[in-house]
């Protein structure tokens, strides 16, 4: 279903006292005995999720592509990127017959983009989806005093019927907005997360909303909730996990996720997030980078090849695609490609991944190669899964707390401070 290799001899880290300390973590993790245990909400999730739920999900999904032909989502870091990257990975790169559209806002502070995107929705129906577990972070807020003004002076009470709220069931000025307007809410749930809430509402509502199947996206999930849970050497979840930390012990501080497709630059998104939150506290942690190839292979790859000895590189490779074009022979050889002739261009960069990942490995740059057979919403429901399960994992080999984030707290303090916010004058 999706394979782990290393360049290297897996069996010099799997070793005897690796797998003990595996097995505590494992032991931990489903006991809900480690670090953060009240928010290990996600790690059945796929197969908590009922019908009923998914029902109302898509329902609501079909509704808003009635009343609309734009839905903008509005939220920032765990509120947004699980279901950016599940909407890029499957949608075509050009689409000209898009009859139903998904913008994000709310993701940074960009005058200019808010008020671009006012204009260039004004000649089509708009329905707005604000998503926010604490119902307080300021961008998605700040997004959302615009838009909501923006609706109400379009819309006027219709408005609150193309509002859709996902934050925290209980708590929070989102919550208190919703209760007031009557906008209709979908739950954050407590013991999940941002980062890891992507099957939740948080990630389903706008997936299903862009035309995509949440059903296959969670059969995804569950597969690999079940499989992945198992404690055994060939669990690819565990492996990957102990790849990073044996890495990471000899020095490599710094992982390049390497991608061939640019369909999955926010995947890539996503997993910096959910790796650099988790990991990154207490002075430790993997940097989580990210390349697309044969691109970045003309700027970092220079770099990659021949620089600081202090990353190691994990592909993620796509077998088979959907879409491609075969090169083809040309009389006159001008540009030299007859070479190429009968090669698709998805088996030249799988020829790119093999050229490139030597090299680096030549380069004293370590491999690890993470292989999906096919981009669909299943899949994708896999793969996500699997990378919050080895991130936990792996998290908690460096002895901390995979699901908070107080780091992030810091330069907040400091804008509100600057901005003179009530209770942060001083
Ligand atoms: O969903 P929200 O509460 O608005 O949080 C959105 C994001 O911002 C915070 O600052 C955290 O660093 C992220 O982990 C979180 O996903």
């Amino acid at each position: 279903m999706l394979q782990v290799n290393y360049s290297g001899n897996l069996s010099d880290v799997l070793t005897e006292s690796k797998w003990q300390e595996l097995e505590s973590i494992h032991y931990n993790l489903y006991e809900k005995q480690g670090k953060g245990n009240d928010f290990l909400g996600w790690l059945d999730w796929p197969s908590r999720s009922t019908d009923d739920w998914i029902n109302h999900i898509q329902q609501t999904a079909e509704q808003i592509r009635q009343q609309a032909d734009v839905l903008i989502v509005i939220g920032i870091g765990g509120s947004y990127l699980g279901a950016k990257a599940v909407i890029e990975a499957l949608s075509p790169y050009f689409n000209k017959e898009q009859e139903f559209e998904v913008i994000f806002a709310g993701q940074h502070v960009s005058g200019a983009y808010l008020k671009q995107l006012m204009t260039y929705v004004e000649d089509r129906d708009v329905a707005l989806n604000v998503i926010s577990k604490s119902g307080t972070t300021t961008e998605p807020a700040l997004a959302f005093r615009f838009l909501q003004q923006y609706m109400e002076e379009r819309y006027g009470d219709e408005a609150s019927e193309r509002i859709y709220v996902t934050t925290d069931a209980n708590k929070g000025a989102l919550l208190d907005l919703a209760t007031q307007k009557g906008y209709q809410r979908f739950v954050v749930p407590d013991d999940v997360g941002g980062r890891y809430s992507v099957m939740t509402a948080v990630g389903l509502l706008p997936i299903a909303a862009a035309g995509f199947d949440i059903r296959l996206l969670l059969e995804g999930g569950q597969a690999a909730e079940v499989e992945l849970s198992e404690f055994s050497q060939e669990n690819p979840a565990l492996q990957y996990a102990a790849l990073r930390h044996h890495l990471y012990e000899q020095g490599y501080t710094n992982e390049v996720l390497a991608t061939f497709e640019p369909v999955l630059a926010y995947v890539q998104e996503w997993w910096k997030q959910l790796f650099g939150e988790s990991e990154g506290k207490e002075h430790k942690g993997i940097f989580p980078v990210s390349v697309t190839y044969t691109t970045d292979l003309h700027s970092l790859g220079q770099y990659i090849q021949d620089g600081k000895r202090h990353l190691f590189e994990t592909f993620m490779i796509v077998d088979e695609v959907d879409d491609d074009l075969q090169v083809f022979e040309k009389e006159n050889d001008a540009d030299q490609l007859n070479y190429l002739a009968g090669t698709s261009l998805h088996e030249f960069n799988l020829v790119a991944y093999q050229g490139t990942s030597q090299a680096h490995l030549s380069g004293g740059v370590p491999q690890v190669t993470i292989r999906i057979p096919e981009l669909d919403e299943y899949h994708l429901g896999y793969l996500l899964y699997f990378y919050m399960l080895s991130c936990a994992f792996s998290a908690y080999q460096l002895e901390i707390n995979p699901f908070d984030q107080p780091g992030v707290e810091a330069y907040k303090t400091n804008i509100f401070k600057l901005l003179k916010k009530p209770g942060f004058e001083s």
